[in-house]
């Protein structure tokens, strides 16, 4: 699942219809997060709060939004942080306020005061979200591999992410199977899918993952002194016909989520949400942002969902015979991956705005509705991408995340313990393309 390309595509789908709209609003957006003051394990959830924090502050400069980046004590009083907040609330050009998490949890109430309206990652008790960015990006990502009678697994259910994935899951029709501290966590080996989102580095291992999953979702992001980590062992992350890399997977897929959030409420209500349709055949290229992202062991759709083969008629153009495919469950040989492009809607306005994501989980068809679903939206995205669209061009995405407008992000408190990254606070509004 290439993360960053989804990413970049997104934004390039949104820059150039909207970006302008966005800077002539003034557009801004409050992203708050705490200094540790302690070593404890709360403090230890700190140096993903401010990668993630300057991964925002990218993204939504690149939108087109102001971003003001506020580091503050852990030992702020919650009088103080009920100021900032109601401060916030009320400011008309702040849209979104985000405040990193995990608080410290005597911060935790105040939280509930952020105004509804402004809430985009669903953290407090009366946001209209149903879940925070990430777990919606989690689950448009599992959502091609998911039918009716998938067995899905969401491991740290209780969490801010996991809890999320299991309300979403839930919408869609299915009844994950939930874990958290103290479960067996042997149980996933009877599952198609599992969903971890614990945080907890390494966790899940061949004890737990097999060569009969369809898809692992990695959500985990654990900074180390050598690089992030996921929940998964990368021993075992061979295992699973498809998995997300760690970083470049989970990550850039919520700020995918995010700036789609923030551009609906701001420019575009109607906008379709943005879509990932892993490859279904070679022989039906899509268009992608960069296929040398890919860091993942992949197999189509077709092979990865209990399907029945596609008709005869179809040519297999190129690559192998997807009809003589082998069903999904066997034990993979090393020679039975390949890399194959991964496809993305084009999320732009270019698609007809009432289109929800074709839903499968609740389709009494079963899964050969699925892939005629994903057929169907595959023509669909095919026929969006002839259309010209300027923003397509060849270095579309170099260009895509160069914040050309007025940069007014400011973290004001850099955290001194971030151990993953070395560089300056200035770090990056200008430095490239990637938000990495
Ligand atoms: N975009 C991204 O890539 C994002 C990544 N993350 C990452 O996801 C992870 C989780 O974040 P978040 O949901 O905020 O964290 P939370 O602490 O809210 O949730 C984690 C859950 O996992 C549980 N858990 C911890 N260890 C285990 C274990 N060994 N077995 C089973 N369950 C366990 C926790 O239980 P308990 O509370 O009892 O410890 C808790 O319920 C973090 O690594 C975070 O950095 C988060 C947001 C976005
Ligand atoms: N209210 C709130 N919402 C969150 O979504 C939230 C949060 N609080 N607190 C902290 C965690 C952590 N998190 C990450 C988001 C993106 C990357 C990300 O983009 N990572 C890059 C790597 C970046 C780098 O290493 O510099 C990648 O995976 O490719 C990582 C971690 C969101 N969180």
């Amino acid at each position: 699942m290439p993360g960053r390309a989804i990413l970049r595509e997104v934004l390039a789908a949104y820059q150039e219809p909207f970006r302008q709209a966005i800077l002539e609003r003034g557009t801004r957006v409050l992203i708050l997060r705490f200094t540790a003051s302690t070593s404890d394990a709360w403090a230890a959830r700190v140096p993903a709060a401010v990668i993630s924090a300057e991964q925002k502050v990218r993204m939504f400069t690149a939108l087109g939004a102001r971003v003001d980046s506020l580091a503050i004590p852990d030992t702020t009083e919650p009088g103080e942080l009920v100021d900032r907040l109601a401060a916030a609330n009320e400011a008309s050009d702040i849209a979104a306020i985000i405040v990193q998490t995990p608080p410290p949890p005597r911060l935790r109430d105040a939280l509930d005061l952020i105004e509804p309206t402004k809430d985009i990652d669903a953290l407090g008790a009366d946001s209209p979200r149903l879940a925070c960015a990430t777990a919606d990006g989690i689950v448009r990502i599992a959502h091609p591999f998911l039918t009716p009678d998938t067995d899905i697994a969401v491991v740290g259910a209780l969490g801010f992410v996991g809890s999320g994935v299991v309300r979403l899951l839930r919408e869609h029709g299915h009844t994950p199977l939930e874990l958290d501290k103290g479960h067996d966590l042997r149980q996933l080996r009877d599952v198609d899918i599992v969903i971890s989102t614990t945080g907890h580095a390494g966790l899940l291992t061949a004890e737990h993952l097999h060569t009969g999953h369809r898809l692992v979702v990695d959500a985990g992001f654990i900074p180390q002194p050598d690089g992030a980590r996921g929940d998964v062992d990368p021993a075992a992350a061979h295992l699973p016909a498809a998995i997300n890399p760690v970083p470049g997977g989970v990550g850039p897929v919520e700020m995918a989520t995010l700036a789609e959030r923030l551009t609906v409420q701001q420019a575009a209500p109607h906008l379709a949400p943005w879509r990932y349709l892993p490859p279904i055949r070679a022989d039906h290229p899509v268009d992608i942002a960069e296929p040398a992202t890919l860091t993942t062991a992949h197999r189509t759709v077709a092979e990865l969902v209990d399907l029945t083969p596609p008709p005869a008629a179809e040519p297999a153009s190129t690559g192998r015979d997807r009809a003589a495919a082998p069903p999904p469950h066997p034990a993979r040989e090393p020679d039975d991956v390949e890399l194959e492009r991964q496809t993305l809607t084009a999320p732009s306005p270019v698609l007809p705005p009432e289109a929800p994501p074709p839903s499968t989980a609740a389709d009494p068809q079963g899964p050969t509705r699925t892939i005629d679903q994903i057929r169907d939206t595959l023509a669909e995205v095919r026929r969006a991408l002839d259309a010209p669209r300027p923003h397509r061009d060849a270095d579309r995405s170099d260009r895509a995340l160069e914040p050309t407008g007025p940069d007014r992000a400011d973290d004001q408190t850099q955290s001194p313990s971030r151990p993953a990254d070395p560089a300056p606070p200035e770090r990056g509004h200008d430095e490239g393309p990637e938000l990495h």
